[in-house]
């Protein structure tokens, strides 16, 4: 029977159990018959028709853990109450919080961070409107906004769906950069609303982290809200992952010696990401870029409905191909996913020219099975954390806001999004590259502050800090 390949990790089965019908025996043996590892058993109450306990199993990932759950179901006298795994405890009540920077011991304090004292810093506010970056969260606090309709490669899930993701999005910010944020779904997929919306709510940030938005929409309200707001507006799915693309593309350049200007790279999943990819990878001088739809290779030769297909069409395809990814990969010396599960092939890959770099990074299922990749290719990455090469916006954003906002950045441009690719890609020495490290980790501690830097040096110099940093706060680069 197979298990499939995924993740080693601990369920947790709730039994409520028959006493006078099941045998501990029969449990243990159809768990570990199916390939799963007892790591514990715990009682949590009994009386004298019924015992629960708390059953912890090492299982292969969630395919495993349905198959256990399934098996034991059948045995005599066991009634499974629930399966908990480790990720889903990680989630329950949400996982963050709001805190207190002091507390309010008495009377003297409640009157300082309340009224009646609260109110002459609600007036210095109102007479100085800059006075909101020192006197309240604004300095340090954005929003983290998604509608819910392009939730990781899950589609759209809605708006309540998309809240562990913007909580997960939260806590990397707090945990890698110090920056506290706000995650915010809204409950509408219409453009306009949205754009009135995050403008009515932007005085409280300093900004604005777009998140999970499908294309083409996403395009819109973002160019909008970045002429119609002073802060600093940023899609993540389009620029924080083009920023860690550049970066991990750069490296895997070095391992195979080829020049950026030469490459052929072939892009699957034209939407936001793939399209902001395409123009940092284009600006950062490749030439030849096919991308890749559903319906085939984006050409000069038809008109799409999506004028930011025709749009890329104009600037992508020197050589106008069309045809499947299968008939445009030929000779490419990358691909890049940015679209869907299991839409390439081996097949595919052995027709790329010598030393493929493939980097498939559809969440939370690669475009291939890296394991099914792995022999074919020199550079792979995905955008998971259980892979070598994670190439994962969580790379940029933290750092990137954290410069933004220290600077006071009006905006996030290209100048300084370029400068975080770079940043982060040098954070890999020569000595350190290799084939399965061309991108650093996340938990690489010199990796924001390398982007907090290069980022602010970047504002300063194209004229949108507001504020100046001394020399010495910042990192060498
Ligand atoms: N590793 C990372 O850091 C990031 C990964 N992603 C992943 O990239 C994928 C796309 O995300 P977004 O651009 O935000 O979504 P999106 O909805 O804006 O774009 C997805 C595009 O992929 C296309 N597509 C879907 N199935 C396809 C198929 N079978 N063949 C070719 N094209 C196909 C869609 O038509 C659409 O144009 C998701 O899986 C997401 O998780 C996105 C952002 C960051
Ligand atoms: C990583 C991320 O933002 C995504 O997959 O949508
Ligand atoms: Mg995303």
């Amino acid at each position: 029977m197979s298990i499939g390949t995924g993740t080693s990790t601990h369920i947790i089965m709730r039994l409520q159990l028959d006493v006078e019908v099941f045998s501990f025996g029969e449990i243990a043996s159809c768990i570990s018959n199916a390939g799963g590892d007892i790591i514990g058993v715990d009682v949590i109450s009994s009386n004298k028709t019924h015992t629960v306990r708390d059953i912890t199993v090492n299982v292969h990932g969630l395919k495993h853990s349905k198959l256990l759950g399934d098996l034991i179901s059948k045995l005599k006298g066991v009634k499974v109450l629930q399966i908990s795994d480790r990720t889903f405890l990680m989630h329950l009540g949400g996982k963050i919080e709001t805190a207190l920077k002091t507390r309010i011991k008495n009377r003297e304090d409640l009157a300082r961070v309340y009224t009646p004292g609260v109110a002459n810093v609600c007036t210095a506010i109102a007479e100085e409107p800059e006075k909101a970056y020192s006197l309240t969260i604004k300095r340090n606090t954005i929003a983290v906004i998604s509608d819910g309709t392009a939730v990781l490669g899950l589609g759209n899930i809605g708006p309540a769906a998309a809240m562990p993701v913007m909580e997960g999005k939260s806590m990397l910010f707090k945990q890698l950069a110090n920056v506290d944020s706000f995650p915010i779904c809204l409950d509408t997929e219409d453009t306009e609303e949205i754009i009135r919306t995050i403008k009515t709510i932007a005085p409280a940030f300093g900004g604005i982290n777009l998140e999970d938005i499908s294309a083409p929409r996403c395009f819109e309200i973002e160019e909008r809200l970045k002429k119609e707001l002073d802060i600093p507006v940023f899609h993540d799915d389009q620029h924080g992952t083009a920023v860690v693309l550049l970066a991990g593309l750069l490296n895997a350049l070095r391992i195979t010696k080829k020049n950026i200007e030469d490459i052929k790279v072939v892009f699957t999943g034209i939407g936001a990401a793939g399209i902001a990819c395409t123009k940092i990878l284009l600006s950062a001088g490749v030439r030849n870029i096919i991308g890749v739809d559903r319906n085939g290779a984006i050409h000069r030769d038809v008109q799409y409905e999506n004028k930011y297909w025709n749009q890329y069409a104009e600037i992508t395809n020197p050589d106008n191909l069309k045809g499947s990814l299968s008939e445009v990969i030929a000779g490419a010396d990358v691909f890049i996913g940015v679209s869907a599960p299991g839409i390439l092939t081996v097949a595919d890959i052995k027709s790329m020219a010598k030393d493929p770099i493939v980097f498939a990074m559809a969440n939370p299922e690669p475009e291939i099975d890296p394991e099914l990749a792995e022999p074919y290719v020199r550079v792979l990455a995905t955008g998971r954390s259980d892979y070598p090469n994670q190439i994962n916006n969580v790379l940029c954003f933290p750092g990137i806001f954290r410069g933004a906002l220290d600077c006071r950045a009006s905006e996030i441009n290209e100048e300084m999004k370029v400068a975080a690719a770079k940043a982060i890609a040098s954070v890999v020495s020569d000595e350190e590259l290799s084939e399965s490290y061309v991108i650093p980790s996340v938990f690489n501690d010199r990796v924001v502050e390398k982007v907090r830097s290069a980022v602010v040096k970047a504002a300063h110099e194209t004229g949108v800090a507001r504020k100046e940093l001394r020399a010495a706060n910042l990192v060498n680069l």
